[in-house]
Formats: structure tokens, C-alpha cells, sequence
């Protein structure tokens, strides 16, 4: 299927001079969603994990219905104050900001092999921190797997030393 042709691009959203993938308009098509997920599931299909973790928001609708498809649980990552048991917590720097990510520290054990999904690579920041919380708490990075990936922000070149696939990427 061509995903492209379902990603609404937005010109200067949140600010001006970036380029959004709104990922909307794929999602509010069902045949386009499921087929996305299920190529996402391919595309991790030589990688061996027991849990999928996705940091929110929209990590959450990329790593919950594979982990599902995947028949793995889900871990969620979320923004601060909003887990309501002990976390340990990673703050980073995003494309247009910075900001701090949160997990429970009994949600990864020692040893557990970690597959991270989320909906798009920009810079790596998130992806990167997201990765230091699973290593904190002695998680290994099975890989990680996008929707999205923007090649021009070398978000990979972060992330070197893990597997790192990506079902659509832009240049601009
Ligand atoms: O590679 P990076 O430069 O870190 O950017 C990618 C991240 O940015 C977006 O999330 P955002 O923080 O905007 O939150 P949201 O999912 O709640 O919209 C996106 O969903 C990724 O998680
Ligand atoms: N250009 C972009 N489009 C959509 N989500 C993003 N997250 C970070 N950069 C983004």
C-alpha cells in the first residue's frame, strides 16, 4: 500500500518551518491502519522480543495494536505524573522543544528483550530516552520500529548500535 498517500503533511505546524506527518489520516482509514501495522509486524518479524514499549501519544497507536498482532504485552511510557506507581524518569530534546518521559520501575526486568515502537523518528531524542529507561532498568533493545522516519534529521545516526526499521521515509 502506498502509506504516503494517507499522511496528511501539515506546513509549519506546531511552528513554522516544520514539516508535521499527521498520521490522522491514516489511522481514520481502517484498511490503511490495519495494513500498516501488519507491514510493521513483518518488518520486526526476525526480531525477538517479549514486550513492545511505546512512548505516548502516538507511540500508544502504533505499539498497542502490534503488540497485540505480535501477542507480546505493552509497556506505555508516558509524560510526567501521569503513572501512578514508582517511575524513574529521562528527560530529552525533541525537533521543537524538550521534554522528560516516564516509566514504571517494575514494568522491565532484568534480561527482558524490548521492542520499541512509535509512530514516527524525528531527531532520535525521544527514541533515544526511551531506550535509556528500558537499559535503567536492565531491559535489552530488541529494536525499534516506525511508521515514519524523517531521513534528513538523522534521528538513525542517534540511535547507533541498535536495529532500527522504519515502514516510510522523507527527505524533506
Ligand atoms: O525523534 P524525535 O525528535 O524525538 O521526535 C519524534 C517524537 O515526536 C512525536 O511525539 P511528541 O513528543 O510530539 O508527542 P505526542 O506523541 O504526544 O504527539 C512523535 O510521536 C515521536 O514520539
Ligand atoms: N515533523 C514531524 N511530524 C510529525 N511528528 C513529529 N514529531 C517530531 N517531528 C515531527
Amino acid at each position: 500500500m502506498d502509506f504516503k498517500s494517507k499522511i496528511r503533511v501539515v506546513e509549519d505546524f506546531p511552528v513554522k518551518g516544520i514539516s508535521f506527518k499527521d498520521i490522522t489520516t491514516l489511522l481514520q482509514d481502517g484498511e490503511a491502519y490495519a495494513a500498516a501495522i501488519k507491514e510493521m509486524a513483518a518488518m520486526v518479524e526476525t526480531l525477538e522480543f517479549d514486550v513492545v514499549v511505546g512512548p505516548e501519544a502516538r507511540g500508544f497507536l502504533t505499539g498497542a495494536p502490534l503488540s497485540i498482532l505480535t501477542k507480546t504485552g505493552f509497556v506505555p511510557i508516558r509524560k510526567p505524573g501521569k503513572l501512578p506507581y514508582d517511575t524513574i524518569q529521562h528527560a530529552y530534546e525533541l525537533e521543537y522543544g524538550t521534554d522528560t518521559l516516564e516509566i514504571h520501575a517494575d514494568a522491565i526486568q532484568e534480561g527482558m528483550k524490548v521492542l520499541v515502537v512509535d509512530d514516527l523518528l524525528a531527531t532520535g531524542g525521544t527514541s533515544k530516552a526511551v531506550c535509556e529507561l528500558i537499559e535503567k532498568l536492565g531491559g535489552e533493545v530488541a529494536g525499534l520500529a516506525f511508521l515514519i522516519e524523517l531521513d534528513f534529521l538523522g534521528g538513525r545516526a542517534l540511535l547507533d548500535g541498535y536495529n532500527v526499521k522504519s515502514l516510510v521515509h522523507y527527505n524533506d
